[in-house]
């Protein structure tokens, strides 16, 4: 029973088919239905051809018994034969590009549905790594589902070609037919087998996988090749990459060695009934049952139909393989992201009145039993400029990302203006917001796009992106670029230029000011600038968003004691909240790193 079930699960994937066709249909109409048009003519061409083929050789009999020759008939029997053979190949040369553009659009067209997906995934469920490899799975559908488009329509036109060829054999003589069914059965049955271990194999092998895909990534790559070379990591490199990368060929040869077995076995059964029907139908041409013509007809046919039988049997498997995988793809597109907290959404407003206040959120990562935040209350007054302050550990980002909705408190709440920002729509809400973090993105794009991404709707404007890099003093690093502003930023294409650690943080700083955010968060992003950039660029900052509310998280004193207060986080409790003077004057953790700080710059 169980058995059955599990190879009825075969069928089962095909149930993603009908949406998988509609979506490549709706890539474009006109294309799919000519692509199909195309194969439901050409479908019918093998059997015309032979058809016409026995014609000929009736004639060529008739006419040589024939004591006054004609060939009239025949020319034009091998004028309609020439024209079906243009035809034909006419027809398998746009079936195929028509296949091309249409693998193309719909490749292109999921590509862009899994990055507008990602873009609404949770980032706890980006975190956990078993949804990773769902989204890796899905990611490699994108490319890889081209030719299942191809595949299931040439299944359709060849199904309809068979269907002719047997309605022919079924004429003269049924029982041809049912010897070719069952000599095929077994390689059909053979072929599901296998593919559903295969997409097993490769669906259990996800986690190793990306792990290859990892570490040759880490092997090869400009980004680490320093420390790669310095440390002499090649060879722990390859030495892990070969033995994961062993363990998985050795499963997969296992696999493919027995599949080409069995299929082999399975096609000699084929060759068999083949052979036994041929010598069936010439037997009959011998006694005159029927004509050479109808000999050349029946054998061509059956030969016809036994390749295509075969060469649907096993694209049927290929085609329910790439189904099951097809299913990783739609199970990530159908995720369903529920935005609804159980509370009621009101209209989020376009800036704050008051502020921001955390009323005693505590705070776990989904699946840890740690704590990182503890009980936080306090409150960022509109227009105020707090510091946060702590050692590496301490849940500064973390309190960010909860002020960010990126993950939601384990308890307590965050109230915008008074009102808890659950009741707001996420993506609303964060508009309100605009931060900046010290793993910021380097985009291999221009220093344009790099500053404009912090305001994308802005990309034109390019009075704002050169008004956003001078504040930032990005300027200074743009204006000594080849391309300026049109400089492809990176080494990763050959006219990028590749920027210090301190100069592309500059230009991240300058999305800040591309923002019309109310709130604005600097994660550190500065911590790779020398002592002087820094605090220019933070003075800067202080002017220049003098009506704005910040957050900025620095290890630097010179820069924290800038801010109007600052919050004092120990182990995910706040250990002090207050301005410079008062936190000196407290004389607790504030006033002991500070000291410690200005003692080292004094030595
Ligand atoms: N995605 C995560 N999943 C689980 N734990 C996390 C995650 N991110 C951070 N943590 C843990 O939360 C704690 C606080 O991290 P957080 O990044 O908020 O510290 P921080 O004060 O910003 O530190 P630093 O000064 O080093 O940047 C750390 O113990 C860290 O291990």
């Amino acid at each position: 029973m169980a058995k059955i079930s599990g190879w009825l699960n075969n069928f089962v994937s095909l149930r993603y088919l009908p949406r998988f066709l509609s979506l490549v249909y709706k890539t474009n109409k006109p294309l799919f239905i000519g692509n199909v048009l195309l194969r439901l003519i050409k479908s019918l061409l093998p059997i015309a051809l032979l058809w016409i083929g026995k014609e000929i050789i009736d004639e060529v009999i008739l006419q040589i018994n024939n004591p006054i020759v004609d060939l009239s008939r025949l020319y034009i029997l091998i004028e309609i034969e020439f024209g079906l053979a243009i035809l034909s190949d006419v027809f398998n040369r746009l079936i195929s590009l028509t296949d091309g553009l249409l693998g193309d659009l719909y490749s292109n067209a999921s590509s862009i549905d899994l990055i507008q997906k990602t873009a609404k995934v949770e980032l706890a469920n980006l975190e956990d790594s078993e949804f990773y490899d769902k989204l890796e799975r899905a990611r490699r559908q994108t490319t890889s589902r081209v030719s299942l488009m191809s595949n299931v329509l040439s299944q359709a036109q060849d199904i309809i070609t068979v269907t002719s060829l047997i309605s022919a054999l079924i004429y003269f003589y049924p029982i041809l037919i049912l010897l070719l069914i069952i000599s095929i059965i077994p390689s059909f049955i053979n072929e599901l087998k296998f593919s559903k271990s295969s997409y097993s194999l490769q669906k259990s092998w996800t986690p190793e996988r990306r792990e290859l895909d990892y570490m040759r990534m880490i092997g090869a790559s400009d980004v680490t090749a320093k420390e790669i070379k310095l440390f002499g990591l090649a060879d722990f490199i390859s030495d892990t990459f070969k033995n994961i990368a062993d363990k998985y060929y050795q499963a997969n040869r296992k696999l493919s060695i027995r599949r080409t077995i069995w299929a082999g076995l399975f096609h000699i059964i084929g060759d068999m009934a083949y052979y036994g029907a041929y010598i069936f139908i010439v037997l009959k041409a011998v006694i005159g049952a029927v004509t050479i013509g109808e000999l050349s007809f029946l054998a061509g046919s059956f030969n016809q139909l036994r390749n295509q039988l075969q060469t649907i049997f096993s694209r049927f498997s290929l085609i329910t393989e790439s189904a099951l995988y097809l299913q990783d793809y739609f199970d990530f597109i159908d995720m369903e992201f529920d935005d609804d907290l159980g509370f009621e959404l009101w209209e989020t407003p376009t800036d704050i009145k008051t502020g921001v206040t955390f009323k005693d959120v505590s705070f776990k990562y989904p699946q840890s039993n740690t704590y990182v935040l503890k009980n936080i209350s306090f409150e960022l007054i509109k227009g105020e400029k707090l510091a946060l302050v702590g050692e590496n550990g301490a849940g500064k980002t973390t309190l960010i990302k909860l002020l960010l909705r990126l993950y939601e408190p384990t308890s307590g709440s965050i109230l915008l203006d008074g009102i808890d920002i659950r009741h707001y729509h996420k993506a609303e809400y964060q508009k309100l917001l605009g931060a900046i973090f010290q793993d910021f993105v380097k985009y291999y794009l221009t220093a344009k796009i790099n500053i404009a991404v912090g305001n994308i709707v802005e990309v034109e404007n390019d009075d704002k992106i050169q008004d956003s890099a001078t504040r930032s003093l990005a300027n200074e690093v743009i204006e000594g670029l080849p391309l300026g502003y049109n400089q492809e930023l990176g080494k990763r294409f050959k006219k990028g230029a590749e920027l210090s650690g301190g100069q592309w943080q500059k230009i991240a700083l300058a999305r800040a000011y591309m923002s019309d955010a109310s709130i604005i968060i600097l994660d550190e992003p500065t911590s790779a600038l020398d002592a002087r950039a820094e605090y220019e660029v933070f003075q800067r900052f202080i002017g220049l968003t003098k009506d704005r509310t910040s957050i900025i998280i620095s290890h630097r004193f010179s820069t924290v004691r800038m801010a109007d207060r600052i919050l004092v986080l120990k182990h995910g409790t706040i250990l002090e909240i207050g301005t410079h003077e008062e936190l000196m004057e407290n004389k607790q953790l504030y006033s002991e790193l500070f000291e410690l700080q200005a003692a080292g710059y004094k030595d």
